[in-house]
């Protein structure tokens, strides 16, 4: 099918902001959108020559689009992309309705009682790098390091997540292997990251003018964007086909060693052995990927929060060792882990303010009518309107990092940084709840829901709890961190993109 936009009239049905250029529109004017965010459910902006997209933080809208998801597709240059990374037969690039299948397959491995199984996995990498980390602040005085944690912490969360994915297979089959992880670093914000003027264009150009058989071409562009996308394809496929060897020569073995996700999948469905083992390969890498950035980012910024404001820490370090105190029973860990509520309070504060995906693309397959929990004014200002006919071939964008500091759903201080808002006993958000997790949207929902959102809360909870327990952790003089919203959000300071330096000391 071809999606072309139709002559669509969404910025006269619905108002958004003035765009300086016909060329760029006011996509790269992060200022100017800012102020239309929290300012009703609906708004247009204007894309590279000429497109228009419809901006939502409705939550009546938002339902919609995950309910009908028949009506509503991933654009197809971001499926293309999805599919260079993560491998044409990932189910992230299928429809909805063919992707069940394969999601019936999965679920079992992302339930609560499979999930137990791979705390030993988390608990392993976490104390590893806390470790680490202690051994390096005992050989300085006074026992204290300086240290830029981003990478530290993604290359941690993609070992957690390749041992839960994977379990003994997980160590390094081979070079190749160690590249593909290498490479897998901040992947999909490097693609999409502060997209130069030529990266908009080719993907407007590419994405919706030219008919979609010309996607691959894109590859041969000789840009640093394309040459990544290219060898990290090479390395995943030759991934793949390690991981795909390792499972043939014993999947008739009984398990031994640790759960992991591959082992739980093997027993579910009537596939046959042959189907099953290439469907579930072929999984490997979007589990890996999906993951990596967004929780890789959610722990990065809950460090920064503790590190921004100590006697918070403090109180959520008690908590924990209260409650380590004289258990040791491995078994009760994500039970523990949950009634830890200043922690898990934490958690839902660095989810809700900066969301590991903070945008969905959608594009409408058919012309459908959008409903709106509240009006929002009309493109020319002059009317308000309740609902948004949508053409078929309309581009929309769920801000799920604007939908959760919407202040008429969070209340004036949405903007803050304010655990203790789940901690009254108010239950924030509720009145227009969507999603799994404490009514945040965080994690989409509908049929598309992200099926690692407990795994990412684990994977949270289990990296928090072992850092606190032994560190503390402070923000450097001088340094000051700033979000930058792309494919997740990260933080930079002035001198650099995606770091986050901190001072870490053992505890007293
Ligand atoms: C804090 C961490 C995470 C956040 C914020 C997050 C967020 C999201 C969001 C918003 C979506 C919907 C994307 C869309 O519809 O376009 C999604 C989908 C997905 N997520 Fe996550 N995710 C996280 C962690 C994980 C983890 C740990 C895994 C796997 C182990 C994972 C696997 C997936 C997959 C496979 C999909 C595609 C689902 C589908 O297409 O039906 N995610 N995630």
């Amino acid at each position: 099918k071809k999606f072309q936009q139709i002559d669509s009239n969404l910025s006269q049905l619905v108002r958004g902001p003035r765009s300086r250029s016909w060329i760029f529109g006011n996509i790269l004017d992060r200022r100017v959108l800012l102020e239309y965010e929290d300012d009703g459910g609906a708004y247009t902006i204007k894309g590279c020559l000429g497109e228009k997209r419809l901006m939502i933080t409705d939550p009546a809208a938002m339902k919609y689009i995950y309910q009908h998801f028949e009506q509503f597709e991933r654009p197809p240059f971001e499926k293309f992309g999805e599919s260079v990374v993560a491998g044409p037969e990932n189910y992230n690039i299928f429809t909805a309705r063919d992707s069940l299948r394969i999601k019936n397959l999965m679920n079992p491995a992302f339930k609560p009682a499979a999930l137990r199984g791979y705390v030993p996995h988390f608990r392993t990498v976490a104390e590893k790098l806390t470790q680490k980390w202690e051994d390096l602040c005992m050989h300085r005085y006074p026992e204290k390091i300086q240290i830029d944690i981003h990478k530290i912490i993604h290359e941690a969360t993609l070992e957690a997540a390749k041992r839960a994915v994977l379990g003994d297979r997980s160590a390094p089959i081979s070079d190749m292997e160690v590249a593909f992880s290498k490479n897998c670093y901040n992947i999909l914000s490097k693609l999409t990251g502060k997209p130069t003027k030529g990266a908009l264009m080719t993907e407007r150009i590419f994405g919706s003018i030219f008919p979609q058989f010309l996607l691959p071409v894109l590859l041969y562009i000789p840009s640093e964007r394309m040459r990544t996308l290219r060898r990290h394809n090479f390395l995943m496929r030759s991934f793949v086909n390690e991981i795909r060897a390792a499972i043939v020569k014993e999947w008739n073995v009984e398990e031994v060693g640790q759960e992991c996700i591959l082992d739980v999948m093997k027993h579910t469905g009537d596939e046959t052995q042959h189907d099953l083992l290439e469907i579930l390969t072929w999984q490997v890498p979007i589990l890996l990927v999906a993951g990596q950035d967004t929780v890789g980012n959610s722990i990065t910024w809950a460090l920064y929060e503790f590190a921004k404001n100590p006697e918070w820490q403090e109180q959520v370090r008690n908590e924990i060792i209260q409650a380590q105190a004289g258990k040791s029973g491995e078994d009760s860990e994500p039970a523990l882990l949950d009634q830890l509520q200043y922690l898990n309070a934490h958690i839902k504060e660095v989810l809700r303010l900066y969301p590991g995906a903070p945008t969905i693309d959608r594009i409408a397959l058919e012309d459908v009518v959008l409903p709106l929990a509240s009006p929002v004014q009309s493109g020319d200002g002059t009317k308000s309107i309740s609902q948004i006919p949508i053409k078929r071939g309309d581009r929309i964008m769920v801000d799920l990092a604007a939908y959760n500091r919407r202040h008429s759903i969070w209340g004036d201080d949405a903007d803050t940084f304010k655990p203790s808002r789940w901690l009254d006993g108010s239950d924030p958000g509720k009145s227009t709840g969507i999603g799994p997790y404490a009514n945040l949207a965080t994690f989409s929902g509908g049929p598309r829901i992200c099926i690692g959102w407990r795994f990412a809360i684990l994977q949270m909870q289990v990296f928090l709890t072992g850092c606190l327990s032994k560190l503390q952790l402070r923000i450097p003089t001088g340094v000051e961190v700033h979000p930058v919203k792309s494919f997740t959000i990260y933080p930079a300071t002035q001198e650099k993109e995606e770091s986050l330096p901190l001072e870490i000391a053992l505890l007293n």
